[in-house]
């Protein structure tokens, strides 16, 4: 068993602190806000996250929630920084909560032994040495000189968010950037449980059939850093390719999702991440493919696909607003109505959502926007100043509505009758921003189905339904 503290209790910090635990170290959570550690403390995510609380319950006799670093750090032989890094307005990263967390970590390391410090965090290339020097210098000021009694490691973290237990537990790979053999050695025996595989896995995550072992890479602490930026923005480009390539099926007749079926099943290219529609947000693929050109820039070095893959994804959100207009002609004093607000199903998070962009542009064109989204309703009255009309259900946000835009592929809607819907709207049409739906079904259920990149093979609907 190790003993770990982990700085920072957001999505990745009480995921990998329940992980931790669940495969049996002890773990000291930490966290500046008061109100998520009260509720860690109960055994409750302070975010929405399908089978966390699940995981934290169960393992809650080996974590110990505080806000308190003289509590966490003395005690413990690894500290995890799991602090946001937000872009700035120029693209690069903010490492102002890095650096107040590496300072009070070095204020605080137990001086009689040696501890492992891991940024966890997605930090620029370079950082490992940066938050080495805050952590030294703060160590000095209380402790005199550090003197070998802690190190720098990288552990670059790659679980999404809506199925972040499962990546955890089960992930395609742990890569760990560490220049000190005593940290490189420390990693290794964290990790164990889960290279192996070794540990009961939760009831309601099991392990999926393929997982036996998990792959372990070493390497210098740089190459872990630029790991995480390439995946990301590899990813983030390969979503943004078959958006480019929809958009050219939009205009000879062919169906982006047989075509990108029929090259995925290369397996050098692969079936996931080919999902065209309103394309990637979130909390990670803006930020970070912004934070790989700063970096390029700052060695006076241009990254045109990177750059490409970030044109080519801000512009999706603005194709619903094209797509509407092709339809309605007329978007002033229309009633749009969004399905889904967070930026993908299973999450309540609301950072950099494509919905935010489209309501924006919606509201500055004259409509009156409505919306419904399974778990993110309470957050986006807090966190967002737009006029949304938020509603309680699909029905409600439909009713009278002249237009229905999917813009997050909830099991809620995919699953849907679309009987009634179209039934109750002024006008039945559907813009279906991930490609979510079968459109056939949609059609036949009386409503005008526009996805991206696939060809409108259906009958013509009628303009104004019936109210009722
Ligand atoms: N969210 C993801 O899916 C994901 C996945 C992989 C990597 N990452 C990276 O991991 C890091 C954390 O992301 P997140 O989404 O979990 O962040 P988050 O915004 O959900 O949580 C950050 C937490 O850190 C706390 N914090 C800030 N300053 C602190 C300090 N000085 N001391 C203690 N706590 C402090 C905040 O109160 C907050 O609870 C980021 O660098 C992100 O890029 C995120
Ligand atoms: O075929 C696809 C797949 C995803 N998306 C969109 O891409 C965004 C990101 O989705 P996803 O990657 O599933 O969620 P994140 O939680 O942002 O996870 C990404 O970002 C994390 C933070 O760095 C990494 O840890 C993960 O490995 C990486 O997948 C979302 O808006 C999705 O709707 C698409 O448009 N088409």
């Amino acid at each position: 068993m190790v003993d770990v503290a982990i700085v920072g209790m957001g999505y990745v910090g009480v995921t990998t602190a329940a992980t931790l635990a669940h495969i049996g170290h002890r773990v000291y959570g930490l966290d500046i806000d008061v109100g998520r550690i009260e509720l860690l403390s109960r055994g409750k995510a302070p975010f929405y996250e399908p089978h966390l609380d699940e995981l934290l319950a169960r393992n809650l006799e080996r974590m110990h929630f505080t806000t308190d670093y003289g509590e966490a750090i003395p005690r413990a032989d690894v500290v995890f920084i799991a602090v946001g890094t937000p872009s700035l307005p120029d693209g690069r990263p903010d490492l102002r909560y890095v650096e107040e967390a590496a300072r009070e970590i070095g204020r605080h390391l137990n001086a009689e032994r040696f501890t492992l410090v891991i940024n966890k965090s997605t930090v620029p290339i370079g950082s490992g040495n940066w938050v080495e020097a805050h952590i030294r210098r703060s160590f000095s000021e209380t402790h005199g000189e550090a003197n070998g009694r802690f190190a720098v490691a990288s552990n670059p973290e790659f679980l999404r968010e809506g199925s972040a237990v499962s990546d955890s537990l089960y992930p395609d790979r742990i890569v760990v950037g560490a220049d000190d053999p005593r940290a490189r050695e420390i990693l290794r025996k964290l990790y164990a449980p889960l290279v192996a595989q070794d540990f009961s896995p939760p009831e309601s995550v099991p392990r999926p059939e393929h997982v036996q072992t998990v792959p372990y890479v070493e390497t210098d602490t740089a190459t872990a850093e630029l790991v995480k930026y390439a995946a990301n923005a590899f990813l983030a480009l390969k979503i943004s390719f078959i958006n480019e390539i929809a958009a050219l099926a939009e205009k000879v007749g062919a169906d982006i999702r047989d075509v990108a079926r029929g090259i995925g099943l290369d397996r050098r290219i692969g079936t996931s991440f080919l999902q065209a529609g309103v394309g990637w947000g979130g909390s990670c693929f803006p930020k970070d493919t912004a934070a790989i050109l700063a970096t390029g820039e700052e060695y006076g070095l241009k990254m045109p696909i990177v750059a490409a893959a970030r044109e080519v994804n801000f512009a999706q959100r603005k194709k619903v607003v094209e797509k509407l207009l092709g339809e309605l002609k007329i978007i002033k004093g229309k009633t749009i109505g969004l399905l889904g607000l967070s930026f993908k199903p299973n999450t309540d998070d609301l950072r950099d959502a494509p919905a935010y962009d489209i309501a924006r542009e919606l509201l500055e064109k004259g409509a009156f926007v409505r919306a419904y989204d399974p778990v993110a309703i309470p957050r986006a009255q807090r966190e967002w100043n737009l006029d949304i009309e938020y509603r309680k259900s699909v029905l409600d946000v439909a009713r009278g509505a002249d237009a229905l835009v999917l813009v997050t592929e909830w099991k809620e809607f995919t699953e849907l009758d679309w009987t009634e819907v179209a039934r109750v709207m002024r006008t039945p049409v559907l813009i279906d921003g991930r490609n979510a739906l079968p459109g056939k079904v949609v059609q036949e259920a009386g409503l005008r189905y526009i996805g991206f990149g696939v060809p409108a093979h259906f009958p013509a609907y009628e303009r104004v339904a019936e109210l009722r």
